[in-house]
Parts: C-alpha cells; structure tokens; sequence
C-alpha cells in the first residue's frame, strides 16, 4: 500500500508538470497570437486543418511514452480550438439543438471553449455563414444506415460555401426512460431515422407496437420523455444526460457501425495537406452514355473514385462524387478544365481515416 508520504512526493511532482505545463501552455499562446496578427494582416484564414494534421501526424512519430494517437489528438485539438479563439473568437453554426450528434461532431473540432450556435434547420445552418454571422457551419451528409442527407445536398447546389473538413463520428443510440420496466413503456419519442436505426432492437423487446412519435431531433424526445409517465426516447448519451433521463439500454442500434459523416463548411478553401479528398457535384447533359464517358475520364486521370451517390434537385438528376486528391494537382485541374460546365467544386480537405 502507498504511503501517504510517497503520495505526496508524486502530487508534488505533478504539481511541478503541471507549472510547466502551464507556461509552455502560455508561450505556445503568445505566439498563436502574433500568428493571429500575421493573419489579419494578410487576410489569411485563422483554421488550417492541413496545419493541425501536419502537427498530430509529427507528434504521432516522435511519441515514445504512454499517450496513444487517440490521446494525442483529442489532447491537441483542444489546444488548436483554444488557439484559434486566441486568434479570433469565431462563431461555429450547427444543425442543433445542443446535444446533437451535430453538435458532438463540431465539438470535436472546435473543443469546448469555442462560440457555438444551434440552428434548427440545415438551410438555416448554411444561411448563417453566407450571411457572415457564423464562420463556420456544421451540418450532416450522410450515415451509414439513411444514405446521404438531401437538405445538405441542396444546400451545397445552391449556396457557395466550401468543404473544409469532414468530421466522421460512431453513432450509438440510448433507450432512456424513467419506467423501471419494459412493459411500463407505451410511447417512444424519437427522430425518424433513428426509429428506423433501432427497429430490430424495439422488435426483439417487445417495443415495435407502442406508439412511435416522432420528434425533430433525439435531444427534444429525451426532453419529452422525461416529462411523461409510461414514455421513453431513443436519444443519445449526451441527450439523456442533459435531461436526467435515466438509461435502461445503451447501444441499441441495429448496425454495429453506425456512423454518421459530416461536412465543416466555410468561405475559404484549404492549401495542400498530402492526403486529401475532394467532393463535386456534377450535372451532366441529358444524353445516354454520358456518365461513363464522364467517369472514364476520371479513370484514365487515375483518379480513385471513392463515392458516387446520385440526388434530384428541382428534377434534375445530379451526382455526388468523392475521389482521392487535392484540386490543385494538376491531373485534377486538367480534368475540372475539361468538364468544368458539368462540376461544381465544394472542397478539398483533409481525409480522415475512417469513412461510411
Ligand atoms: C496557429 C495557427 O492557426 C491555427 C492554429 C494552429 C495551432 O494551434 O497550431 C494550427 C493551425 C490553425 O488552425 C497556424 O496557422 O499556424
């Protein structure tokens, strides 16, 4: 057993680490600033996504004590958002309300001292930055489960924001009541596709025949919920815990990776990072053939291909595509050149490791 000697000789030395910690902490924000400074000179743009990769990916190399990548990133991302208010307090617009998988997704960017705004809708979300109210949105695209979210497809035809970053987060549903038992259950509120997301979990108990309400977002039915006798939600963590509801069953999608992917938009496009992906959305003549025609050139560029989802809007057929690469390198430019009455260009960015 430790004595309570040597438990303080180790606080202490914490206490030290951590004095050191806080001045390099400081001296790290000095410089952050005078970056700041630099920046409203040139008009450059405070977030740099490839910067912060660059630095994890170093980090990740030079590493030889106990922190894994995942400790390394969470621990820095924090430090980048907090240097980035350091820079310029910046406002970020989320489809919300608080507590949503959206609003989890730009925490994890944007960390917890950043100014955030939830918008109710995913137009209202994009209207906000047009507008220069936010400098950043946050909306979803699509999960593994619902396929691609057309409200956000919509928006990024009609408005002239670009990708930055995409944020890819593992979803898990909760069910959340304040019943003791199942059978003491007679309604459940929740969002559409998350109904959809647990429909063989609510069968296997028993839960498919009870009333299904649904709700605009997963945060509100565990607010509902808590109010109501006899009434549960399928929320998440996040929403269970902002209002109490106590949570009889974690986990309860049906698909083990449930993943949601979402798209960081803003008014600037990103320099180079070495490992990025580029998303356009193309419309093309209404003449048969012509998608292969289109993709074979992509082919013969050598460009890998990694998503093709097609979308109406307004009845129009139009695609959504992804492919490895930056819109700087020249086998890209050559191509948007060619094509360049068919694509609208959304964003290149930095590609994460997982995606749906
Ligand atoms: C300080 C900078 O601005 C931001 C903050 C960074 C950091 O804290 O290291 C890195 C990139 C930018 O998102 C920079 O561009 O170098």
């Amino acid at each position: 057993m430790m004595s309570e000697k040597g438990l303080k000789e180790l606080r202490n030395k914490l206490d030290n680490i951590d004095n050191e910690l806080l001045e390099l902490l400081n001296k790290r924000m000095d410089i952050v600033h005078e970056v700041g400074v630099l920046k409203a000179h040139s008009g450059g743009s405070i977030y740099r996504p490839e910067r912060e990769r660059e630095i994890i990916d170093r980090l990740e190399l030079l590493n030889k004590g106990k922190l894994n990548r995942s400790a390394i990133e969470a621990l820095f991302l924090e430090i980048f958002a907090i240097s980035r208010n350091i820079e310029l307090p910046e406002n970020i617009a989320f489809l919300g309300p608080e507590g949503s998988f959206t609003h989890q997704a730009a925490e994890s960017r944007f960390g917890a001292m950043s100014s955030y705004l939830p918008i109710g809708s995913i137009s209202g979300v994009f209207r906000e930055v047009s507008t220069q109210k936010a400098k950043f949105g946050v909306i979803p695209i699509e999960n593994s489960s619902n396929g691609i979210v057309s409200d956000t497809i919509n928006c990024l035809t009609k408005y002239n924001l670009k990708i930055i970053a995409e944020v890819i987060l593992d979803i898990h549903h909760t069910l959340a009541t304040t019943c003791d038992k199942i059978k003491d259950i007679k309604r459940i509120y929740s969002k559409d596709i998350a109904f959809e997301q647990c429909r063989r979990f609510l069968e296997n108990v028993g839960l498919d025949e009870v009333e299904h309400i649904p709700v605009e977002s997963t945060t509100k039915a565990a607010k509902y919920a808590v109010k109501e006798k006899n009434s549960a939600a399928i929320c998440s963590h996040v929403g269970a815990k902002m209002y109490n509801l106590p949570i009889l069953f974690e986990n309860i999608e049906d698909k083990d990776n449930n993943r949601t992917r979402f798209f960081i938009v803003s008014d600037f496009e990103n320099a180079k990072s070495g490992n990025d992906k580029t998303s356009i959305l193309v419309k093309l003549p209404n003449r048969s053939g012509i998608l292969v025609e289109f993709l074979t050139d992509f082919d013969k560029a050598g460009i890998n291909l990694t998503k093709i989802k097609s979308h109406i809007v307004e009845g129009n057929s139009i695609f959504f595509i992804d492919f490895d690469g930056h819109k700087d390198d020249e086998h890209i430019k050559t191509i948007f050149e060619k094509h360049k009455e068919s694509i609208k260009f959304l964003g290149s960015y930095v590609k994460e490791a997982d995606d749906i």
